[in-house]
């Protein structure tokens, strides 16, 4: 039988430390064996960043961008333990800093570790790819609970940047992400973002592809949180066996080759 592999969690006392830790109980391939939050948070089982990295084989955090960058860099300085990162609204200049610390270990990155995104991603590729800008407006709509501080999401930026990818072009340069007052008309080839926050919402998305007679709308929805620790577990499981790297999800599933 195989042994579990050993996983701390980052950010323990949030929504989604707390669903890690649901999902690694009883866990066939993985379990937990340390926990914990800002050093000055108080909680069962919480120990120190430095006394969980010393126990894991990979590290699970769900936390704000400037702490996983921080533990990213941490982890790389130490030769270990490999990385799962699913916080969100990184800057470009905080990426960098977690591709440098790729060089040393490996480090999975993604903005949702569903396996119904990740899918979504493709076939939005493919049908960016397929319908002209001439002809088909791009449109990503997100919508999450009250309590979320990022926007878009990582998700709809991480659709967008498929989009992009299919018509070839660079999200930087086309995206739209703030229409207020008098606007002008739409330009050609913008891709477009809007974002609702409200209630306990877990997770919506949707990209539009808007003709002048039809729309298609291919749209994902997360129901529990769990779906996302799910996903982080099986890429702990699988980064535990990479050479350095920064990777995504999309490397987890396969969905690359
Ligand atoms: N990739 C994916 O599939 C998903 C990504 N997310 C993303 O994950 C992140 C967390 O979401 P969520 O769990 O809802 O947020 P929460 O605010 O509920 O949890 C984050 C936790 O991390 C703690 N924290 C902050 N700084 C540190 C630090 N330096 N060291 C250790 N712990 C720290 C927070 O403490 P405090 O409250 O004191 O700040 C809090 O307990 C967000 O960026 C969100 O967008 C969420 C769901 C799925
Ligand atoms: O903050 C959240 O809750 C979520 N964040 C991720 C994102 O920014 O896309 C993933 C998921 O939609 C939930």
């Amino acid at each position: 039988m195989t042994k579990p592999v050993n996983i701390a969690i980052a950010g323990a006392l949030g929504r989604m430390g707390q669903a890690v830790a649901r999902t690694l109980d009883g866990h066939a391939l993985a379990r937990a064996v340390a926990r914990f939050d800002r050093p000055e948070a108080t909680g069962e089982d919480l120990v120190t960043r430095d006394v969980a990295l010393e126990a894991a084989q990979a590290v699970i955090d769900f936390t704000l961008p400037e702490a996983s960058v921080l533990l990213a860099e941490a982890c790389a300085a130490r030769g270990g333990p490999a990385v799962v990162i699913g916080s969100t609204g990184f800057t470009p200049d905080q990426i960098a800093r977690i591709d440098v610390a790729a060089t040393k270990i490996a480090i999975v990155r993604s903005g949702n570790y569903s396996l119904g995104v990740n899918m979504l991603m493709g076939l939005v590729k493919q049908a960016a790819a397929a319908l002209p800008a001439s002809e088909w407006d791009i449109e990503v709509f997100e919508a999450h609970h009250k309590r979320k501080i990022d926007a878009p999401s990582g998700t709809a930026l991480m659709l967008g940047q498929a989009a992009a990818e299919g018509r070839g072009v660079d999200l930087e340069a086309v995206s739209d992400r703030g229409r207020d007052g008098v606007t002008g008309p739409r330009t050609e080839g913008d891709i477009g973002f809007s974002v609702v926050r409200g209630g306990g919402i877990i997770g919506e998305h949707s990209v539009l592809f808007a003709g002048e007679e039809e729309v298609l709308t291919l749209s994902h929805s997360a129901s529990d949180r769990g779906l996302f620790a799910r996903g982080a577990v099986a890429a702990a499981v699988w980064a535990v066996s990479q050479p350095p790297g920064h990777y995504d999800m999309q490397d987890v599933l396969g969905f690359r080759r």
